[in-house]
C-alpha cells in the first residue's frame, strides 16, 4: 500500500506522505536530474508536506507557503540546524568554529557571532551605503569593456560574473581578482568555484548511506579539499600582508578583511568564510541577472518599459565613463518589478539550501523526526497557480507593481532568500547590486541575439544545482544605445 494510504502508522508518530521507497535505495531513483521539478510532481500528488528516503537518509520536503512557513517561522528554533552534504570537507566541530553557510547548528555561539558581524558591520545600512562606489566603479570598468566589443557577440553570464566577483573581491580584500579580459586565472577561478559547487550537489554514495562516510567512496570529500586550498591560495598572501601591517600600523576597518581582523578571525576562518562568500555571492547574482535579461530579450514590451523608465529616471550616460548611481538604480519601480518577477521564475537557490532537524517535530500533523534533512521547494511555491493566479509560469514584472508581495522573508509565497533564521544575510548587497548591473547593461547599449536569432526560439533549459543556472550560456551582441 502506498504510505500515505496506510493507517497502521499511528498520527502521533506519521511520516508526511510521498513515494514507495524501493529497498535499500529508497526513492533515490526518484529525484532525476531536475530535483525540484521532480518533487514538485510528488508534491501535486501528495500533498504540500512530502517526505522520501534517499538510502538511509530521510528528506522532508515543503511545496506550499503554509508549510515553508511552518518550517521557517513556526518550527524555525528546530528546523534551522543544517544538513552537511559529506562533499563538505571539514567535520562539525571545526565547522561550526569556521563555518556560517555550513554551520551545523544555529544555537552555536560562533554562528550567532558571524550573523552579527554581517548584520551590523559588513551589510549594514550604513556599511551597504559607503560601498556603493566601489560597486559603481566596477560596473562602469565593465560598460567601458562591453564599449569596445560593440558588434561583437559576448557572453553575458561571463561578463557579469566577472564584474560581480571583483566587486565582490574589492569589497572584501580592496582589489580585483579575475580582471573583464578571458584570463587564466578568470577561468581557473571561476572553473574552481563552479567545481566545488558541483562537489556539493553530486549525488554521494556517502551522503545517502552514512557508514560509507569515512570511505569517501567517489572520492568527492578528498577532491573538495584539495580545490578549496587552489582557492586559499588566491587570497592567502594578501591575508598575511595585512596581518603584518595591521601589527604595525593599526587602523579602522576599510574592507571585509580588516573587518575580519577586527574582529579576531584567525587564519583558517577567514580562509574558509571567504571561500564561502564568495561561492555564495557570486554565482547567485550571476544567475539571476543573466535570467532576467534572457526575460528581458524574450519580452519586448518589458524591456521597452524598463529602457523608458532607465531613460526618464537615470542621467545620460557619458561615453566612456558610464558610471550608474546605485541608490537611483535601486529605486526605480519597474527595475525592481522585474528583479523580483526574474527570482520568482528562477530562484537561484530552487530548494535553498539543505536544512536539517536538530529535534523531532510535528509539522501540519506529520512528525519529522531529528536527523532529517528538510529543503523548501521554492521554485514550485513560485509556480504554483493556486498561489500566483494570473499565468504563474509567464514573466509578467507587473504582477508586482502596487502590490506589496516582497522577497524579505515576511511572504513565503516568495522565498528566493529563504526566511527566518537561516535567511541569506546578503540581501542587502544583492537587492543594491543587481539592478544597478541590470541598469547599466540596459540604459547604455541596445542587445540583440547574435545572428538573427528568433528570441522566441530562445532555449530557456535550466541546469539543477546549488545554484540554477541557465544550461545554454546567454549570447547577446552589445549595440550603441539608441536612448
Ligand atoms: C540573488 C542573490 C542571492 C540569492 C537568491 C541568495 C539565496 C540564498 C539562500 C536561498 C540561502 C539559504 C537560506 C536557507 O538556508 O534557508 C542563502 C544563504 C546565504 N547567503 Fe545568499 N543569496 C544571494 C546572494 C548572496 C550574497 C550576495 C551573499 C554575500 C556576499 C550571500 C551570502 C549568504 C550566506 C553567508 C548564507 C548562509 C546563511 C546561513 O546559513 O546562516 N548570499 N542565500
Amino acid at each position: 500500500i502506498p504510505r500515505f494510504l496506510s493507517t497502521s502508522a499511528s498520527s502521533k508518530n506519521r511520516l508526511p506522505p510521498g513515494p514507495n521507497p524501493w529497498p535499500i535505495i529508497g526513492n533515490l531513483h526518484h529525484l532525476g536530474k531536475q530535483a525540484h521539478i521532480s518533487l514538485q510532481r510528488f508534491s501535486h500528488l501528495y500533498g504540500p508536506l512530502i517526505s522520501l528516503r534517499l538510502g538511509s537518509q530521510l528528506l522532508v520536503v515543503a511545496s506550499s507557503p503554509a508549510a515553508a512557513s511552518e518550517i521557517l517561522r513556526t518550527h524555525d528554533r528546530l528546523l534551522s540546524a543544517r544538513y552537511v552534504p559529506t562533499a563538505v570537507p571539514y567535520d562539525t566541530v571545526e565547522l561550526d568554529r569556521k563555518a556560517i553557510v555550513w554551520a551545523s547548528s544555529c544555537s552555536n555561539d560562533q554562528w550567532k557571532a558571524f550573523r552579527a558581524m554581517f548584520r551590523n558591520q559588513i551589510f549594514s545600512a550604513k556599511a551597504i551605503e559607503s560601498q556603493a562606489a566601489v560597486r559603481e566603479r566596477k560596473v562602469a570598468q565593465m560598460v567601458e569593456f562591453l564599449e569596445g566589443k560593440l558588434g561583437e557577440t559576448v557572453s553575458i553570464g561571463q561578463v557579469v560574473f566577472a564584474a560581480i566577483f571583483d566587486s565582490l573581491s574589492n569589497l572584501m580584500l580592496s582589489r580585483d581578482c579575475i580582471g573583464f579580459e578571458t584570463s587564466e586565472t578568470a577561468n581557473r577561478l571561476k572553473s574552481l568555484i563552479w567545481r566545488l559547487m558541483e562537489l556539493g550537489t553530486s549525488p554521494n554514495l556517502a551522503d545517502f548511506f552514512p557508514v560509507l562516510k569515512k570511505l569517501d567512496p567517489q572520492g568527492l570529500r578528498r577532491e573538495a579539499l584539495r580545490r578549496c586550498h587552489e582557492l586559499y591560495c588566491v587570497w592567502q598572501p594578501y591575508v598575511k600582508q595585512r596581518r603584518e601591517r595591521r601589527r604595525r600600523d593599526p587602523y579602522g576597518a576599510e574592507d571585509f578583511l580588516d573587518i575580519f581582523l577586527e574582529n579576531g578571525l584567525d587564519d583558517d576562518q577567514i580562509d574558509w568564510l571567504s571561500l564561502e562568500l564568495f561561492s555564495a555571492g557570486t554565482d547567485t547574482n550571476t544567475a539571476t541577472i543573466e535570467w532576467a535579461m534572457t526575460e528581458l530579450i524574450r519580452n519586448k514590451g518589458a524591456m521597452e518599459k524598463l529602457r523608458q523608465e532607465l531613460k526618464a529616471e537615470l542621467s545620460p550616460p557619458l561615453l566612456g565613463k558610464s558610471q550608474i548611481d546605485e541608490s537611483a538604480a535601486c529605486r526605480l519601480p519597474y527595475l525592481n518589478a522585474i528583479v523580483k518577477e526574474t527570482l520568482r521564475l528562477h530562484p537561484p537557490g530552487p530548494l535553498l539550501l539543505p536544512h536539517r532537524a536538530s529535534e523531532s517535530c510535528e509539522v501540519m500533523g506529520y512528525t519529522v523526526p531529528e536527523g532529517a534533512q528538510i529543503v523548501v521547494n521554492v521554485w514550485a511555491i513560485s509556480r504554483d497557480p493556486t498561489v500566483w493566479e494570473d499565468d504563474p509560469t509567464s514573466f509578467k514584472p507587473e504582477r508586482f507593481i502596487g502590490s506589496e508581495v516582497d522577497f524579505r522573508g515576511q511572504d513565503f509565497e516568495l522565498l528566493p532568500f529563504g526566511a527566518g533564521r537561516r535567511m541569506c544575510p546578503g540581501v542587502p548587497l544583492a537587492t543594491r547590486q543587481i539592478p544597478l548591473v541590470l541598469a547599466a547593461l540596459v540604459r547604455n547599449f541596445d542587445w540583440c541575439l547574435p545572428d538573427g536569432e528568433d528570441p522566441a526560439e530562445m532555449d530557456m533549459s535550466e541546469k539543477f544545482g546549488i545554484t540554477l543556472q541557465k544550461e545554454q550560456p546567454l549570447l547577446l551582441v552589445p549595440n550603441r544605445s539608441s536612448l
